[in-house]
């Protein structure tokens, strides 16, 4: 389902954000992936959405090889992609229905199937009840919420979080990650960079810890460890 061999990111002013790194993630698994600020995490998940390029190396997702996929299929591979950031990333004068949806609009679904979908993302992330108020209306769980339905609302494959839970109090943060495990549990593959010591060794999920661009440790019901301050 996602697989890096041998990849190496060097940015401009000659950084090396990742050297030689090598995993594979299943369909269905649930990873966290850990480790100091500047250790990769976030240039992994660019990678998979193919905002960045490897430097070197290959990468394959859902069956495409990412670094070499034809331009026409990259806005299919990436709907295939459903994902979540620290701040939220809502449309501030769009509803929370309207933010949902809109990302149903963007890829051309028909407006029959959008009406189906909208309330069903919504009520799966507790919504139901404030779909019409607008983002600023809604605390930030509940705007990370909205920011999952939107990501789920063409059903992916794999749910992607870069520190989900970053700007969240400690019980608000539990239940942000509640829900992405319910996500999982119903067969979406998660992938989530964070810092959330606590929940990471309470989850007792895959982790992939991060050092310095390597791969420092691979869990299969990990901690959040000591390198991954
Ligand atoms: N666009 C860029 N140009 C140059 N260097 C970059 C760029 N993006 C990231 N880096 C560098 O690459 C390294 C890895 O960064 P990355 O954002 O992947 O880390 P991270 O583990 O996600 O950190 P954080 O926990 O702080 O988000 C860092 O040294 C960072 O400064």
């Amino acid at each position: 389902m996602i697989e890096f061999n041998s990849v190496s990111k060097r940015y401009a002013g000659n950084v090396i954000a990742l050297s030689d790194i090598n995993f594979f993630i299943d369909k269905g698994e649930f990873v966290f992936l850990v480790g100091p600020s500047g250790a990769g995490k976030s240039t992994i998940l660019k990678l998979i959405l193919k905002e960045e390029e490897p430097s070197s190396g290959e990468i394959l997702v859902n069956g495409y090889n990412v670094t070499r996929m034809k331009p026409k299929d990259i806005p299919y591979y990436r709907r295939k992609l459903g994902v979540v950031f620290q701040d939220y990333k809502l449309l501030p004068d769009k509803t929370i229905y309207d933010n949902v949806a809109f990302a149903m609009i963007v890829t051309g679904t028909p407006w029959s199937l959008i009406r189906k979908q909208v309330p069903m993302v919504l009520s799966l992330v507790g919504l139901s009840d404030k779909a019409y108020r607008y983002p600023r209306e809604l605390s930030g769980g509940e705007q990370q919420r909205a920011a999952i339905a939107r990501a789920l609302v063409n059903n992916p494959t794999i749910l992607i979080a870069d520190e989900p839970t970053g700007n969240l109090d400690p019980d608000t943060a539990w239940g942000i990650m509640e829900l992405i495990n319910e996500i999982n549990r119903r067969g979406t593959t998660v992938l989530v960079a964070t810092h959330a010591k606590e929940i990471v060794t309470n989850m007792k999920k895959r982790v992939i810890s991060l050092n310095m661009g390597n791969i420092v440790r691979d869990q299969t019901r990990g901690v959040y460890g000591d390198v991954a301050k």
